[in-house]
Formats: structure tokens, sequence, C-alpha cells
């Protein structure tokens, strides 16, 4: 089993990799890796922390009463109630939460409906639909300021054959059940967020696929 100082050191290296990408603006997101499952224990970042200079002083093991183990004078983050209520519902080995102006731009276009459906696209498989003709419908959620609240919504709709949820106006929590594997799902919902808005600006102009 990964000891809890392996885990901070990949949640050290996942935030490096998407502050590198500028999905961590202003000490936003938030990232976790499973340390053990039954209890629930988990690395995860602090509140308020500047992702892109973790250090480990910055990574906090918590439980899924979201009580902080050890001696640290610092907080995990707010919204560690979505970590905790994913990892009950899910096989989640890491959870991955950024804030970027597209999958922002994806949850005001289609808040609406609840779900941003993305259909035919290649990059579908990195997201482990290798079917012909798939077709994804990824949730997009409420931005609750109850935080409670919120990782509750998040978990409703969270499927594990669809591993990510948009928060209206907000960000996206990605996740897989390796940090690996949620890093993939995260770069992937990132490039069809770009996709999927840049194809609406078209579209919206009036270009029509042949
Ligand atoms: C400055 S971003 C506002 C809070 C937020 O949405 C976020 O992702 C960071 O919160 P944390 O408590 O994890 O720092
Ligand atoms: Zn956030």
């Amino acid at each position: 089993m990964p000891t809890y100082n392996e885990q901070a050191e990949g949640v050290i290296e996942l935030a490096r990799f998407a502050s590198e990408k500028g999905w961590l603006p202003a000490t936003s997101g938030n990232l976790s890796v499973l340390v053990e499952r039954d209890p629930l224990l988990f690395a995860i970042t602090r509140s308020g922390a500047d992702k892109q200079r973790l250090t480990d002083q910055d990574v906090l093991l918590v439980d899924a009463h979201m009580q902080v183990q050890g001696d640290t004078p610092y907080r995990p983050s707010a919204e560690t109630t979505v970590h905790v209520a994913l990892y009950h519902k899910l096989p989640c080995g890491s959870i991955l939460h950024v804030h970027t102006v597209y999958n922002n731009l994806v949850s005001e276009l289609f808040a609406r409906q609840g779900y941003v459906e993305i259909a035919h696209h290649e990059l579908l498989k990195a997201l482990g639909h290798w079917e012909e003709n798939a077709s994804v419908r990824i949730p997009i959620v409420p931005n609750w300021s109850d935080l409670n609240q919120l990782g509750q919504a998040v978990a409703d709709v969270a499927q594990a054959d669809v591993p990510a949820v948009l928060v209206r106006a907000h960000g996206v929590y990605a996740f897989g059940e390796t940090p690996d594997a949620a890093r993939r799902h995260l770069e992937a919902v990132e490039f069809l967020c770009e996709y999927v808005y840049r194809l609406e600006l078209i579209r919206a102009a009036g270009f029509v696929a042949p």
C-alpha cells in the first residue's frame, strides 16, 4: 500500500502539472490522492495554498470527517467535502479540481440542460469510451455556496464511466482510479471543453459541417 508521503508527493507533482497548464490561477483548485480506502484517508492540498509553489507542508492527511491527521497550522481545502463525497461514491484513487476559462464557458453554455454532450470525438477514448460513435454527457451542477451541498450535488451526478463533473461558473472535478488516470481524464476534458466552445463559436458564425 502506498504511504502518505508517496501520495503527498503525487499531489505536489499533479499540482506542478496543472499549474504549468495555467489551470490553478489565483490559488484556486484542490487536488487529492487516496492513501487508504477503509477507513478513508487521503492527501489533499490545504486551503488557500498557491499551487504553483506547493511544498509538503501544503499537503494534509485528512479522514472521512475532514479531520486533519497530525500537527499542522493549516486547514484542508474548503472543498474537501466534494472529495469525501466522491471517494465515498466511486472507486477513485485521485480527484483533481481546476478552474479554467474553457470549462467555465462550457458550464455556462449548457447549465440549463444540466450536461454537455460530446459525441464522435477521438479524445473520448481518453475517458474510456472506445466504442464506435461514442457519446458522453458530462454533468453540470450549480455552484452551491454551501460546500456540503456542493459535495452532495457533485457525487449525485458523478459516474465511473464519465470521470468528470462541471460546476457552473466555477470549475471541473475530474477523477480516476489512479493519479495518472485522473490526470488523463482532466487533460481530455479540458481539451474537449475548448473544442466544444470553439465549435459553438464557429457554428454561431454560420459554419455548417460538410
Ligand atoms: C481563490 S479560488 C476560490 C475557492 C475555490 O474555488 C478553490 O478551488 C480553492 O479552494 P481551497 O480552499 O481548496 O484553496
Ligand atoms: Zn474551486
